[in-house]
């Protein structure tokens, strides 16, 4: 069968970096499928040169048989091909609507945009999309949706142009469990009536519930294409990474011994979390689960002064937290560190070094700063995680998107903190990123900093977590040991209800 979509000998560099060496793809109509590979390895690279996104150095893109080299995602666009990217390129400043139709306006007439076509084609896309959509409103300024919400204008806008081939980029790393399967059913819809699509996801689970066919790459070039049907875990892992690393991820954390308190919550409330108590001891890694945003970021946003407290008590190594700000946090030990790099994470347009100290710095009372000694801190931080660079001075956009979010991670932990808090820290960042982080993290705590953990993927959780506190709207509902720690253990908890008193009365942790 003709594939859609033939990419082969693909190359890219930018200045010394090779991004793609040799970048292949064979897409078949009303496929889904996969591009696996490490974080840095081209995966973005080879989708945005298909998009018209980044002109290629060499290779060929033939479409439906014919060679194409997009010159701008429009011409793509033009052709077909759309793309959802993770950080999503919408306006904040304009509508949900405005953003969706924004170079494409259907139904003008003499010129002037005819609203009422707008909103019928934006009421038929959003019925495609099914509870994915559910409580979207057209006129909502997109910089006030959540990201979640973000990333599904995005999908919206994509599926305006009634396009032949989609290219999701981590478009489910802002999902929740609930949102993904809504995604995948719209997915499988789109199959059904021959679009083709690409997906990149660092979530092994997904490539297994979506998937047809995976290509797997390593350092910028095309290692293996596998039917999914006829791969595993396993030898994808190995592909991916090699065996010697795979041992390493199968080598469950051993157990630590936490030690004395070092945290100490009561009745915090701010946000969705309403009236959140508990006890973290020094070593120990306190999990946060439940369905995506009950209370779990908000539980550690307001425990670090990011957004109003309400009421409740900090005490951290024995002393009171002093303020109701980040600064005031910071001072006494209390980090902060946002899987959600684009918004909340990197310090945009500066460089890597600046993204790295800036935390030590806002710690510091001394009025200079030593260059030397800055460097110094961060250098065992990023031979730790692993960072893959040219140079400190670089922008932080010259680095891919797991190798930007081990810089905000690294940034929170040159500081040295008493107490971490991790949110959702490994949103779109890949297996061996994720392994080269907590096993930081782990040494760390063997060191005596204590973590509290929000991740919404639950094999994180059940992975690295000594307890998990489980959370439903804005409450603790239950908390599960390690020993009883599991997917069903966790599905079943988040459904639990919070007491009638809850707000009044702390739940028992
Ligand atoms: N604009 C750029 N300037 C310099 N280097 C870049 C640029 N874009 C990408 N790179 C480099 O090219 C390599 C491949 O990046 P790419 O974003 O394609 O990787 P990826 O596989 O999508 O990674 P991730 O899973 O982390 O998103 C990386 O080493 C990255 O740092």
């Amino acid at each position: 069968m003709a594939a859609v979509l033939e990419a082969s000998d693909v190359a890219k560099r930018y200045g010394a970096v090779v991004a793609l060496e040799r970048g292949e793809l064979r897409l078949e109509r009303g496929e889904v499928h996969v591009i696996l590979g490490s974080n840095g390895c081209g995966k973005s690279t080879l989708c945005k040169i298909i998009a018209g996104a980044v002109p290629a150095d060499g290779g060929s893109v033939v479409l439906e048989g014919r060679s194409v080299a997009f010159r701008t995602p429009l011409e793509a666009q033009a052709a077909g091909i759309a793309t959802v990217y993770q950080e999503t390129g919408l306006v904040p400043t304009l509508s949900v609507v405005d953003n969706i139709f924004l170079g494409q306006e259907p139904g003008k007439a003499g010129g002037r945009i005819d609203r009422k076509a707008r909103y019928a084609r934006f009421e038929m896309l959003i019925g495609r999309l099914g509870k994915l959509a559910a409580h979207l409103d057209p006129d909502t300024l997109v910089g006030d949706l959540s990201i979640d919400q973000q990333q599904i204008v995005e999908i919206i806008k994509a599926l305006s142009r009634e396009p032949k081939i989609i290219i999701f980029d981590e478009s489910t790393s802002s999902l929740d469990r609930a949102q993904v399967a809504d995604f995948f059913a719209l997915v499988r819809a789109l199959k059904h009536q021959g679009t083709s699509m690409i997906f990149i996801s660092h979530r092994m689970e997904e490539i297994f519930a979506i998937g047809d066919t995976v290509t797997i790459m390593r350092n910028g070039r095309f290692i293996d294409r596998r039917p999914v049907s006829e791969t595993s875990r396993d030898e994808l892992v190995n592909l991916m990474v090699g065996s010697a690393l795979q041992q390493m991820i199968e080598a469950r954390q051993s157990h630590r011994q936490p030690g004395k308190p070092v945290l100490s919550v009561a009745r915090l409330s701010g946000g969705k979390a309403q009236g959140i108590s508990l006890e973290l001891r020094e070593g120990e890694i306190l999990g946060l689960g439940g369905l995506h945003g009950q209370g779990q970021s908000d539980t550690l946003l307001a425990l670090y002064g990011g957004i109003t407290r309400r009421g409740g008590e900090i005490v951290i190594a024995g002393k009171q937290l002093g303020g109701s700000t980040p600064a005031a946090a910071l001072k006494q030990g209390l980090v902060y560190v946002s899987g959600d790099r684009g918004r909340a994470g990197a310090l945009r347009g500066r460089p890597i070094i600046e993204n790295l100290i800036v935390g030590i710095l806002s710690k510091s009372s001394k009025p200079i700063a030593e260059r030397g000694k800055l460097r110094a801190q961060v250098r065992p931080v990023i031979d730790q995680l692993k960072l893959k660079f040219g140079r400190l001075s670089d922008a932080i956009e010259t680095l891919s998107g797991g190798n930007q979010q081990k810089v905000v991670v690294g940034r929170g932990l040159a500081t040295g903190p008493t107490v971490l808090l991790l949110d959702d820290p490994t949103k779109g960042i890949d297996v061996r990123a994720k392994q080269d982080l907590f096993a930081l993290i782990d040494e760390l705590c063997a060191g005596g900093m204590a973590v509290i953990l929000y991740s919404s993927e639950d094999m994180e959780l059940i992975d690295h977590a000594d307890r998990v506190l489980v959370f439903n709207t804005g409450h603790v509902v239950a908390e599960i040991s390690r020993e009883d720690l599991s997917e069903f253990a966790l599905n079943e908890a988040s459904l639990k209800t919070a007491p009638a008193h809850a707000e009044q009365q702390p739940a028992h942790v």
